[in-house]
């Protein structure tokens, strides 16, 4: 599953749209160009309309909310929905803060294809109480569960939620996805990157739930990988890019190793 999507991703090097914050730009953008895509960071809400109409998948992330920002996020999911471009929603931050919170509202009702965020992030979004502190979860992913399931009811879309493990599910079907380091809690728009990699998947997978998980599966097993070599989290950034690039395709042991990680018994 995983290691063919991924190789889909690499013959067919996406286009992904992100319109995400100012401190997840680069290493987005990076970890886009590691898997194989093609990144492109647009938000003005002109150009935003234009490529998302256009793009493989679009990703819209709530990390450093303005007005004009939101004015590209709302163009750019609205174009992506009428073009049938698949899009990914990370409400970074979306509790605490009132302006976000209100736009990842109504993004929601623009009918995001998969919604991924922190377990905070995601009780907040589906109006709970999720204790978010800024961008950082204090809730665990298990007690985001219901609120979840409950999103991707309502929405019918996919919920992912990341964390020491992450679950990831269609309100029908749950899958874990074991894997990935603690040092990937002590970089900055590591989440980010994961929202950006799983659209990758999503504009060459038909199947959201199984491309959601292909891509989580291999940011767990890359994330692993870099994390037994890495000294801390200055050298885990380059470890990772450097897996994620490397990592093996369908057949490989790394492939292997990222299936092991859905529901591992
Ligand atoms: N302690 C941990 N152990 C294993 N993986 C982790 C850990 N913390 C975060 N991750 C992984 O890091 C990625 C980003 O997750 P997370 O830190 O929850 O996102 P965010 O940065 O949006 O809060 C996910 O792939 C997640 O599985
Ligand atoms: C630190 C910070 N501040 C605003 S956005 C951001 C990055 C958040 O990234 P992630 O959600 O992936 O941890
Ligand atoms: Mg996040």
């Amino acid at each position: 599953m995983s290691e063919s999507l991924l190789d889909t991703v690499r013959e067919r090097t996406p286009l992904v749209h992100c319109v995400t914050n100012l401190v997840a730009t680069t290493f987005s953008a990076n970890a886009l160009l590691a898997v194989g895509a093609s990144p492109a960071m647009v938000e003005d809400a002109e150009e935003a309309a234009e490529l998302a109409a256009v793009a493989g998948a679009l990703v819209v992330n709530t990390g450093t909310m303005s007005r004009p920002r939101a004015e590209g996020m709302h163009a750019a999911a609205g174009a992506a929905r009428d073009a049938g471009t698949p899009w990914l929603l990370d409400p970074v931050g979306v509790g605490p803060l009132s302006l976000r919170t209100r736009v990842a509202s109504e993004l929601l009702g623009l009918g995001p294809t998969v919604v991924r965020g922190n377990a905070s992030e995601i009780l907040a979004l589906a109006g709970h109480e999720g204790g978010g502190r800024g961008v950082d979860a204090t809730a665990s992913v298990e007690a985001a569960a219901d609120a979840a399931d409950e999103l991707a009811r309502t929405h019918g879309t996919v919920v992912a939620v990341s964390g020491v493990v992450d679950r990831v599910t269609d309100g029908a079907t749950v899958h874990r996805v074991g894997g990935g380091h603690p040092l990937m809690g002590r970089v900055t728009a590591m989440g980010c990157a994961l929202g950006a990699v799983t659209a990758a998947f999503l504009a060459v997978g038909d199947d959201v739930l199984a491309a959601t998980l292909a891509a989580h599966a291999v940011v767990g097993a890359t994330g692993a990988a870099a994390g037994a070599v890495a000294r801390g989290p200055g050298s885990f950034v380059p470890a990772w890019l450097d897996e994620l690039a490397l990592f093996d395709g369908a057949g490989g042991a790394d492939g292997a190793a990222a299936q092991a990680l859905v529901d591992p018994a």
